[in-house]
């Protein structure tokens, strides 16, 4: 099983939460080019997961093109989460799903993806959101976006203390997402994001060589 999975179920026994670590998210469209990016960035170490985040093409096409992208993942133990749909989750055995507040019942995802699925949901920069989807079963809450992004069109910033306020109660980890760099991700960590989710960041450049630069950073 992936880090991820092992790494979210012991966090209730632990004291000491583990270090902040990298959940990448892939371009929102790719080519067959970006596989060999994916391996490159993966093999850095320090990133927990990988969500298949492709965008304006159905699931039949996004089956088509997940194979060597799950493959990478598993080959580097990198957990392989299949964003929006719980039934392309299940249909490709991906290590799990991530949720927006449209996608689906996270309790439906864990009744068919079972309970070793991690099973992720947007949580804006909602607590009331968070705390629901703690109830529901949700492996992790993301809440974002942080700080502005071209990769989405989004409508809630939420304030850094969002996360030490969920870190502070709760046990499941939480994800930080949203125009996140090397440069600003620092006081995400310090806040205390178990998790940044990255995309234009790692993509936009040599993803080995952004990898390193946000190790560095959240290493501090
Ligand atoms: C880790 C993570 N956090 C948030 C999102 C956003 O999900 P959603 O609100 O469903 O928006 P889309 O990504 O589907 O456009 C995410 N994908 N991953
Ligand atoms: C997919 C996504 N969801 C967000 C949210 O706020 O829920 S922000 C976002 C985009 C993340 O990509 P980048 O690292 O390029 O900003
Ligand atoms: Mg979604």
């Amino acid at each position: 099983m992936p880090p991820l999975g092992a790494d979210f179920g012991e966090r209730f026994a632990r004291e000491r939460r583990p270090a902040c670590q990298l959940y990448l998210i892939s371009p929102p469209t790719i080519d067959a080019a970006f596989t060999e990016q994916l391996i490159r960035a993966l093999g850095e170490g320090g990133v927990a997961a990988f969500q298949l985040r492709l965008k304006g093409i159905d699931d039949h096409a996004i089956a088509a093109l997940a194979p060597p992208l799950q493959r990478a993942c598993a080959d580097a133990e990198v957990a392989f989460i299949i964003n929006d749909s719980i039934g392309l989750a299940k249909r490709l055995g991906a290590d799990g799903v991530h949720l927006g507040q449209d996608d689906g019942d996270p309790r439906e995802a864990r009744e068919i993806l079972g309970k070793e699925a991690q099973i992720g949901v947007t949580c804006h920069d909602s607590r009331h959101l968070a705390m629901e989807a703690g109830e529901a079963g949700a492996d992790y809450v993301a809440f974002g976006a942080f700080y502005p992004t071209t990769t989405k069109e989004t409508q809630h910033r939420p304030d850094h203390a969002i996360l030490t306020w969920w870190q502070t109660l709760f046990g499941a980890p939480c994800v930080a997402i949203g125009g996140i760099t090397p440069d600003n991700a620092r006081p995400l960590v310090e806040a205390g994001a178990d998790f940044l989710a990255v995309s234009s960041a790692i993509w936009s450049g040599d993803p080995a060589e952004r990898v390193r630069a946000f190790a560095a950073v959240m290493r501090g």
